[in-house]
């Protein structure tokens, strides 16, 4: 059985159709990371999820049971947002223990005064200011109970913001973008926490982010969304080397990957430049085609060694690897490389070159931007021999 399902999840607002039909499986203990580009309808469907918001169509299972009709708090949901949503006016020790305070105890249980001084009452508080002391040491924010929210930095937040949503053990956990008010280097810190803390939990988790490099290091599954519909749900890796779809092949990587527009010619054959391609599925010549690969699969060579011939255009140095801006000699693009500091050595702007390819990196998609499977050869002019891949 699935952890969580959403099943044909749809909504319009006015008339603007937002989410198209997704759905979703989530495995027990899985870390799904959504992405997309802005306003593709990452919140919406996460707000259905949780029950802040309604689907026009389509089931949210949890567990096993149709919850899509249930109001939030009776989801077993934990959401933590962007803003963290703390209650400013209470301390971190008493914003983790909301969540358990109104599960557990009475409305006179929850009075400062009334509710210290029934046994019952005091008896639950206790239990619930042991279980806060615990989730606080396994977050490594027990120093900071007694603060309130606008005493701590925003990765302070964000941990007591973790730990209220952690400590009632819920049955799902939504996360909405909540490492975006951190700085680069507390982000990358904060990446690591949230994995080990969802390891440990084994919560499942739907952690919507716009940092691709976010979703790819820390997901065991990776949603596409563009649009309002899920065009991928796959790992990591599969997202990246095997998109299958044009639209999720550019989503991804950066710089992003390199597209050659192209037709497919009389005899049923693709070119461009000196790659050469014929599709699996015969395609009608004049068939438009968008020929893929990514900038680190790009080599350089000296002008006459490759078989893409090109002109640098511009370098861009990063530290740790150098972008490389060329134009092809033979057919209207640009061609991005990515490689290594000590390979650009000796290259300048207006240089030739000539770029190499590896034809196993190429990916080939039709005019609607499905992925072709394709048998590619890159022929050189210069060369008799054809590379297979
Ligand atoms: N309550 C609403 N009423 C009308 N339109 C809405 C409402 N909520 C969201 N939308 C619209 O739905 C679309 C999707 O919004 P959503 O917030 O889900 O996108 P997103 O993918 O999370 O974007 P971002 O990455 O920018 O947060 C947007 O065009 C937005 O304007």
């Amino acid at each position: 059985m699935s952890a969580f399902s959403l099943r044909d999840v749809t909504k319009s607002y006015s008339g603007n159709s937002i989410l198209k039909g997704v759905s979703i499986e989530a495995e027990a203990g899985e870390f799904i990371a959504l992405v997309g580009p802005s306003g593709c309808g990452k919140s919406t469907l996460l707000r259905i999820v949780a029950g802040l918001d309604h689907a026009d169509r389509g089931e949210i299972i949890i567990g096993g049971e149709d919850v899509s009709s249930r109001a939030a708090g009776d989801r077993n949901i934990a959401m933590v947002f962007q803003s963290y949503a703390l209650y400013p006016h209470l301390t971190a020790g008493q914003n983790i223990a909301v969540p358990l305070a109104m599960r557990r105890l009475s409305m006179a249980g929850r009075l400062p005064l009334i509710g210290g001084l029934l046994p019952e009452q005091r008896k639950i508080r206790a239990e619930i200011q042991r279980q806060v002391k615990t989730m606080a040491a396994s977050l490594k924010i027990d120093h900071l109970l007694e603060r309130k929210p606008g005493q701590m930095s925003g990765g302070q937040r964000q941990r007591v913001a973790l730990a209220r949503a952690m400590v009632r053990h819920p049955s799902v956990f939504l996360m909405d973008e909540p490492l975006s008010n951190l700085d680069a280097n507390l982000r990358v810190h904060a990446r690591g926490e949230i994995v080990d803390l969802h390891r440990k939990a084994g919560v499942p988790t739907l952690y919507v982010t716009h940092d691709q490099s976010e979703a790819l290091s820390m997901a065991d599954r990776v949603a596409v969304m563009i649009g309002g519909r899920l065009l991928q749900l796959d790992s990591p890796r599969r997202i990246y080397d095997e998109p299958v779809h044009l639209e999720v092949a550019k989503f991804l990587g950066q710089p992003r990957i390199n597209l050659l527009q192209t037709v497919v010619d009389d005899n049923g054959l693709v070119q461009a430049g000196d790659i050469r391609l014929l599709t699996h599925t015969p395609l009608k010549p004049t068939t438009p085609i968008t020929v893929a690969f990514r900038p680190e699969f790009v080599r350089l060579a000296r002008a006459g060694d490759g078989s893409l011939p090109a002109r640098i255009e511009r370098l861009e140095f990063l530290g740790s690897e150098v972008i490389v801006f060329t134009r092809l000699a033979a057919m209207e693009g640009i061609v991005v490389a990515k490689i290594a500091p000590a390979e650009a050595i000796g290259l300048a702007a207006g240089q030739p070159v000539d770029l190499k390819l590896d034809p196993s990196a190429i990916l080939v998609f039709d005019e609607k931007g499905d992925r072709l499977s394709a048998e590619i050869a890159i022929v050189s002019a210069k060369r008799t021999e054809a590379v297979y891949g």
